[in-house]
């Protein structure tokens, strides 16, 4: 039947395939032999899946988006660990079945001691991308294959796993490992991004407008300047890899002090600054310091060893320049917000649960600092949990912790868990409507019992936790639907916030004002004001992705009008157009029907997923969303066909 497929032994077959194939017969494989399909058993899979939640945490966004642009090609997404067990599988119901045939499954191994050549086993030996088209694999039963597979990284340089597109090889194009690869580079900044909250963080690039995509450089450093890591971008634009940045420091790298990054750190709305590589090239960079003052999160543990994090934690929460923090910072003029924010002040430090509402981007967990910032709680620390990001399988161990020897031979230390680790200080739950039924029942007898019991003891730990919520889902609408519990539901609502969206404030002028006035004086030179012609553009944009959107815009216009009197329409970045066109139809904002708002906001998604090639990362950076707001959308939408 498949006379088309290329066979082991043609002379194209590249040295890496050859090499592998060497490899595999000295394993003892042959050809013709049926594989091993069965699976590790079930305790010993959940172990791996344990070892390698961090992996998972990061990867699963990345699959999904992955999958959407080869979905209908016949093929499957699968992430591995290290050792080439498949950890998770996403793939085309009519290519699971034949798939499943040769075991491409969760909890199955495909290192090339177990299945010979095949892209994940030899691009994990390899340390190094590679495609294996249908008879390069060394066994036959799986030469109707076509496999791209690309290892991942971990800050360090360790290989932790690997991401492969596997599929029909009638249907595979050459191009599907350059697509693995750019997801394996997505995740690899998740990681790096994680890894190092605690550390100052830079993003940097030539030219401001690849700030936000794949290929700006990131680095991460201690407060005291000494390199931590950076990712393949950054080591590119570095021009030394690893071990040699490892001898660097800030300045020896970006010719700055690093306090004078860190004063730069402590402004409330950080804008971009210019710095000059070792080569001379100049880069526009965004720096970040958030130091964290709870726990280490249990992260990555590769081939059995934790990673070294870096200490970037100090105890006492650190002092904030006065009038740049706290609640009065958020007091810019809007009545609706200043009630708010009034009722808030009222009850601080008075152990009432508060729970904001709005929509993405809105400051919701701006504000959960700020009542962090001005409570008695802080010098404690606040500790930010985002529901809708961990996984479900995971979100139980990362809340609540767990203890030694609670996930046989996998870990050898407990987790004190998210809750555990806010101790004294704040615990904000975003996305709070995201939570499992299961977990919110775990969740309200911890904020009963003031205690928490990690998985796998019974031992209960005392916390002592302020509790700040935040969703941008009608929660009481949840209750009715019963999937969102009454009793939590009035646990968490003590104080109920909500802030406005950005087109429906008063106060645009001044905080467009004020987030240029942050990035004055930071190297970049922005003009000082903005064009009335552009002011009014402002005035009528919808925002879908409100505050957030609007410092990305202001930014890169401030970039783009270097050395002109203000910033004018052609200035504006191509996303703010993208995003405006849904403006002329949009109804006024305080009668706007929710439904109308919906298909509006609803419309600019489409729009900016549709240019982005279906990008979530992109088109999120473009509607100055967060990603998961982007996947919110794309669950949301019927099904195509
Ligand atoms: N009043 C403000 N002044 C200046 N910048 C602000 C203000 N409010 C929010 N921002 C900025 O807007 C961005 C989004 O804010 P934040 O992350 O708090 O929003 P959010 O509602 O929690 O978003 P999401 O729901 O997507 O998590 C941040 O960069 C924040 O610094």
């Amino acid at each position: 039947m498949q006379t088309d497929i290329p066979t082991a032994a043609a002379p194209a077959v590249p040295e890496m395939i050859r090499l592998a194939h060497a490899r595999s017969a000295a394993f003892g494989l042959r050809a013709s032999e049926s594989a091993d399909l069965h699976p590790v058993q079930a305790g010993v899979f959940s172990e791996v899946l344990e070892r390698n939640r961090t992996l998972c945490t990061h990867a699963l966004p990345v699959m999904e988006t992955l999958y959407g642009q080869i979905m209908g090609t016949q093929s499957m997404v699968l992430l591995t660990d290290a050792a080439g067990t498949i950890l998770h599988a996403l793939g085309d119901d009519d290519f699971l079945p034949r798939a499943d045939r040769v075991a491409l499954r969760p909890g199955v191994g495909w290192s090339e001691q177990s299945k010979g050549t095949n892209a994940i086993g030899t691009a994990l030996a390899c340390g190094a991308p590679l495609q294996v088209h249908a008879g390069q694999h060394y066994l036959r039963a799986n030469h109707f294959l076509t496999c791209s597979c690309a290892p991942i990284l971990d800050p360090q340089g360790r290989i932790i796993g690997a991401l492969d597109v596997s599929g029909d090889h009638r249907s595979q194009s050459k191009h599907t490992v350059a697509l693995v690869r750019m997801s394996v580079q997505m995740v690899e900044n998740h990681l790096l991004g994680k890894l190092f909250e605690g550390a100052v963080r830079l993003r940097f690039h030539a030219r401001a407008e690849f700030l936000g995509t794949l290929m700006e450089g990131m680095a991460a450093f201690t407060p005291d300047g000494r390199f931590l890591s950076a990712n393949r971008s950054g080591q590119f634009q570095l021009g030394m890899g690893l071990p040699a940045l490892q001898a660097h420091t800030f300045s020896s790298l970006f010719g700055l002090d690093m306090g004078a990054l860190l004063a730069h750190c402590r402004q409330a709305a950080v804008g971009a600054l210019v710095l000059q590589l070792p080569g001379g090239v100049k880069v526009v960079a965004q720096a970040e310091f958030r130091p964290r003052a709870g726990m280490a999160l249990p992260l990555a543990e590769p081939m059995g060893t934790p990673m070294d994090v870096p200490a970037a934690r100090p105890a006492v929460a650190p002092p904030r320049p006065a009038g740049l923090s706290g609640l009065r910072y958020l007091q810019t003029g809007d009545a609706q917000l200043a009630q708010a924010l009034d009722r808030v002040a009222k009850v601080l430090g008075r152990d009432v649960a508060t729970l904001i509402l709005g929509e993405t981007g809105t400051g919701k967990e701006l504000l959960a600092r700020a009542i962090h910032h001005d409570s008695p709680r802080r010098a404690g620390p606040f500790v930010a949990v985002n529901c809708a990001s961990i996984p479900e399988t995971l979100i139980e161990s990362e809340l609540f912790g767990y203890e030694d020897g609670a996930f046989t031979g996998a870990r050898r230390r407990g987790s004190v868990g998210r809750i555990a680790q806010a101790h004294g200080g704040t615990l904000f739950l975003d996305e709070i409507g995201d939570m499992p039924l299961a977990m919110q029942a775990r969740l309200l007898r911890v904020l009963q019992e003031r205690s928490v019991a990690p998985l796998g003891g019974a031992r209960q730990i005392d916390v002592d936790v302020a509790v700040v919520c935040a969703t941008h889902r009608n929660l009481r609408e949840m209750m009715a639907a019963g999937s969102f519990r009454e009793d939590l539901y009035y646990r968490l609502n003590g104080l109920v916030v909500r802030l406005p969206p950005l087109r429906e404030r008063t106060d645009l002028p001044v905080i467009v004002e004020r987030l240029l006035r942050a990035q004055d004086g930071q190297g970049a030179q922005p003009a000082a004001r903005v064009a009335p012609e552009v002011m009014a553009l402002f005035q009528a944009h919808p925002w879908p992705g409100n505050l957030r959107q609007l410092a990305n815009v202001l930014r890169i216009a401030a970039l783009l009008a270097e050395g002109a009197p203000a910033i004018g329409r052609e200035h504006l970045p191509e996303d703010f157009w993208d995003s405006q066109a849904p403006a002329p139809s949009m109804p006024a904002p305080v009668a706007a029907a929710p439904a109308r708002l919906r298909q509006v906001r609803g419309d600019a998604f489409d729009e900016a997923l549709a240019r982005h090639g279906g990008n979530v990362s992109q088109a999120a950076r473009a509607l100055g969303v967060s990603r998961n707001t982007v996947y919110r959308h794309l669950r949301a939408k019927p099904p195509v066909g």
